[in-house]
């Protein structure tokens, strides 16, 4: 019997959350924690923050230096191709650098030691406090609100990354490459990959990012122990059994590449030669999160929103030319963004329209009324007991703000944003005025 393609991807995810739940939980039962070992350094795993569908989320502690991440695992169960979607949010982290958005600390790519495709670790910062929907649920179960100003400041700070994004300077010579379908997205992954993995960029070596921040990162980041390895190691499947056997890849040796293949190595030192030619100025390429929602932005120990989840980024502006553009995009979303949170033309997507940075606007609508009544304007029963469905009610932008104490301004905000059209709804730059208007008035 043949499966379609979305069962086959539910049932491989199924398989892979059953084997580290298994990870997860036998540590629990063996009173010992599991382990991995990356560039020498072992982590210890103390506990599990979060899943997604192809996704594990861990608290992890460094040994030797007691501090603690968010480790992110990938499973990569086709290889490259998913290798490359996975590189995709390890790019998307370091091309937006913003006080409000997630910095990541370092990537490995490593061989699945059970012999299924390749796992993408991410070390990311641990937010202990959790984000904004885990403050919501604890609004639930206390029958509790957010101070009006309180939400409006974590608002705010979503709004300052978004901008990042909405915003984002590319520079000129670096921004021709096509990324704006799922392919060349996937291609585009695969090239800064190399570039980053190989190296030398632009005559300097690369080994975490692109600026002098990273230096900064690297101090932050654990740094490999002394194997004479040059930060490639081997641990095989003979070592201990709590420990994670893994080829790790974060800093290969220059000219050592992920993927083989001269074909690919021409397009690294073509890559290069572009990113030596370009002048240093820069051009407007806005770029949409294209899934944000409660859920994906991080509370920082000092109270700042923190965005995170950069799996679904892609560049913003989407010219759609043909139904069969138009179906992409509309599968791109259902895959990728949560629906209660999806913007009405991303359900429905026509021929002949250029989507744009707007679907983001529409989920911080969204995102902002399930600050203040603890859901989505589109996922209460109400509206699916009388019949019509959330897709129905999204795109006819059908919703109502439930009895409660919360100024008009801020009612008048949501408003704005949850225009079905999206010509009609305001810019990044606007609603951070309307916000900050709307903070100034509590003042
Ligand atoms: N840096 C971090 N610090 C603390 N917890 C984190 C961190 N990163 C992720 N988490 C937790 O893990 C969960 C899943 O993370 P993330 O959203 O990156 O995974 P995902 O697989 O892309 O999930 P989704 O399917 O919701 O898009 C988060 O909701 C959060 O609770």
């Amino acid at each position: 019997m043949s499966l379609t393609p979305q069962l086959n991807h539910t049932l491989e995810s199924l398989k892979f959350q059953l084997k580290d739940a298994f990870w997860a939980l036998s540590s629990c039962i063996c009173q010992e924690s599991a382990k991995v070992k990356i560039n020498g350094r072992t982590f210890k795993v103390v506990k599990v923050l979060g899943e997604g569908g192809f996704s594990f989320v861990y608290l992890v502690q460094d040994e030797h230096s007691g501090r603690q991440f968010a480790l992110k695992k990938i499973r990569c169960p086709s290889g490259n191709e998913d290798v490359r979607q996975a590189m995709r949010e390890v790019e998307a982290y370091r091309r937006f650098k913003h006080p409000n958005i997630i910095r990541i600390l370092d990537s490995a790519v490593v061989q699945d030691p059970s012999g299924d495709g390749q796992i993408v670790y991410l070390f990311l910062p641990l937010y202990k406090r959790g984000n904004l929907q885990d403050a919501i649920n604890a609004n639930l179960i206390n029958r509790s609100q957010f101070p009006e100003k309180e939400m409006l400041l974590l608002f705010k700070g979503t709004c300052e990354a978004v901008r990042a994004m909405h915003d984002y300077q590319a520079p000129i010579g670096t921004s021709t490459d096509p990324f704006s379908s799922r392919q060349n997205q996937s291609q585009h992954a695969k090239n800064t990959n190399h570039r980053r993995l190989s190296g030398e960029v632009g005559g300097r070596p690369v080994t975490h990012g692109e600026d002098d921040e990273d230096d900064e990162e690297d101090e932050l980041f654990p740094q490999p122990e002394g194997d004479g390895d040059g930060g490639y190691s081997y641990h095989g499947a003979g070592s201990s059994r709590s420990t994670v056997p893994l080829v790790t890849k974060s800093r290969p040796d220059e000219g050592e590449t992920i993927y083989d293949g001269d074909e690919e190595l021409s397009r690294i030192q073509r890559d290069a030669a572009r990113d030596n030619a370009h002048t240093g100025e820069t051009e407007l390429v806005p770029y949409a999160h294209r899934d944000l929602k409660p859920g994906n932005v991080m509370i920082a120990d000092n109270g700042a929103a923190i965005l995170m989840d950069f799996g679904s980024c892609m560049k913003a502006r989407v010219k759609i030319e043909n139904r069969s553009q138009a179906l992409l995009q509309q599968d791109i979303a259902a895959e990728q963004s949560t629906m209660a949170y999806r913007a009405p033309e991303l359900f429905d997507v026509k021929t002949g329209v250029t989507i744009d940075e707007k679907v983001d606007i529409w989920s911080l609508g969204c995102t902002l009324f399930a600050l203040a009544y603890s859901h989505s304007p589109f996922e209460n029963t109400q509206t699916t007991e009388q019949g019509g469905s959330i897709a129905m009610a999204v795109m006819n932008a059908q919703y109502k703000h439930p009895n409660s104490a919360y100024s008009q301004g801020l009612k008048d905000l949501i408003d704005a944003m949850l225009k079905a059209d999206p010509q009609q709804r305001p810019d990044i730059h606007k609603v951070l005025e309307m916000t900050e208007n709307a903070i100034r008035r509590l003042s």
